[in-house]
């Protein structure tokens, strides 16, 4: 009689991934991802008042990290980490010690696909990163290294081989991630379409990233996946995952990374407040009708081929030529150098760990 194994397969990156969570409340949804998430570690970034409890349920490997620990750990260039903002976020990239990231907001729960099946959201993820993109050809059969599917004829077999994803960005049934405008005028649009592809995106195309169902090489681009300045004290909230999208995008197509959209779901379940909305966004609604255009136009030099090495440069661009706009751009581009600072500290090249108190090993 044949012997099945009972021990369930180890997960997919198991000690490669982190998933990072920005929150300002009791992490009960974890709850309905412990099948997906348990043997994961979380990074937990405690957004707001660091003397509220955040409870995490029970069976969880996680470290939390609050604004008091923020600022211990990065002392003066704590100012480049957002606070009120889910922009927060970042700080668990730049502690994490893991190849991969995976992020998601407390509010994104376990979609289920057409068949009924719960989508384990974090496998398809690994997935897509696991396997290359196609950015400098469109395969009309879209993601051609998926199970049943291929490189359509006319695919050039020099391209087959296609080039290592960086980041990986999934979607959400129900609460549409949509600006406070369209929410408004929409409020009781719901996404039901679920649309069964990943696709690349082609080089030299921008897109709005969302940063609440998202996935990433840390190792390739972990340095320029800057949620920027947001939240308490700045003049732009919501916007944190499209700044640092734009950036991530140019120096991806630079360096030759690519960038994959679609599958996973998740289920979006909380609509936050248009008109809260629409103040913390109203000046990024105006801003971005400048700032894609360059985004779009902004070339790095054949020098830069480091990702912290591009993004200096791309501050330096921010602040030639957004900061005559708005002071806040050179505020922003500032903040560009100190978060690299800060992950290099953080992140020596020689490998060096940090302290779990965040001081850097001799
Ligand atoms: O001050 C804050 C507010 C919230 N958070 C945490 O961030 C995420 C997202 O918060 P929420 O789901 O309330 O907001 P949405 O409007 O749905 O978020 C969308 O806009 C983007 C904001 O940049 C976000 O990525 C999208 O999902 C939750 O985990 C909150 O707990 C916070 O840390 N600080
Ligand atoms: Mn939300």
């Amino acid at each position: 009689m044949a012997q099945y194994s009972k021990v369930a397969p180890t997960p997919l990156l198991k000690d490669e991934l982190d998933i990072v969570i920005p929150t300002i409340r009791n992490l009960d949804f974890l709850e309905m991802w412990r099948p997906f998430f348990q043997q994961y570690h979380l990074i937990i970034v405690q957004d707001g008042d660091p003397s509220k409890v955040i409870k995490v349920p029970e069976g969880f490997d996680y470290e939390l990290y609050n604004r008091n620990d923020i600022n211990r750990i990065l002392g003066p260039k704590a100012s480049c980490i957002s606070f009120k903002d889910s922009a927060c976020r970042c700080f668990g990239y730049m502690v994490s010690k893991k190849k991969y990231i995976f992020t998601i907001d407390d509010d994104c729960f376990v979609a289920k696909d057409p068949s009924g099946k719960d989508i384990n959201a974090l496998e398809q993820h690994i997935k897509n990163l696991l396997s290359p993109s196609t950015p400098f050809f469109f395969n009309t059969l879209y993601d051609p290294y998926r199970e049943g599917a291929d490189f359509v004829r006319g695919y050039p077999f020099s391209l087959r081989e296609g080039i290592p994803t960086a980041v990986s960005h999934g979607l959400w049934l129900n609460i549409p991630d949509y600006d406070a405008p369209t929410q408004l005028v929409k409020p009781l649009e719901r996404n039901t379409r679920f649309v069964d592809a990943v696709l690349t995106i082609p080089k030299g195309t921008l897109f709005p990233m969302c940063g609440m169902n998202l996935a990433f090489n840390r190792e390739l681009i972990g340095p320029a996946m800057y949620f920027g300045l947001m939240g308490d004290g700045q003049p732009i909230g919501r916007y944190d995952d499209m700044w640092a999208g734009w950036c991530m995008k140019v120096i991806c197509d630079h360096l030759g990374l690519g960038v994959k959209t679609g599958l996973p779901y998740i289920w979006h379940s909380k609509a936050s407040n248009p008109f809260v909305n629409l103040k913390k966004e109203y000046k990024g609604i105006y801003w971005q009708e400048e700032l894609i255009p360059f985004f779009q136009s902004a070339t790095l030099p054949k020098d830069c081929t480091t990702v912290q090495g591009c993004y200096l440069e791309l501050s330096k661009q921010v602040k030639a030529k957004l900061g005559k706009d708005d002071d806040y751009f050179i505020k922003l581009a500032d903040a560009m150098v100190t978060w690299v600072e800060a992950w290099d500290e953080l992140n020596p090249v020689g490998g060096k760990a940090v302290e779990a108190n965040g001081v850097v090993a001799k």
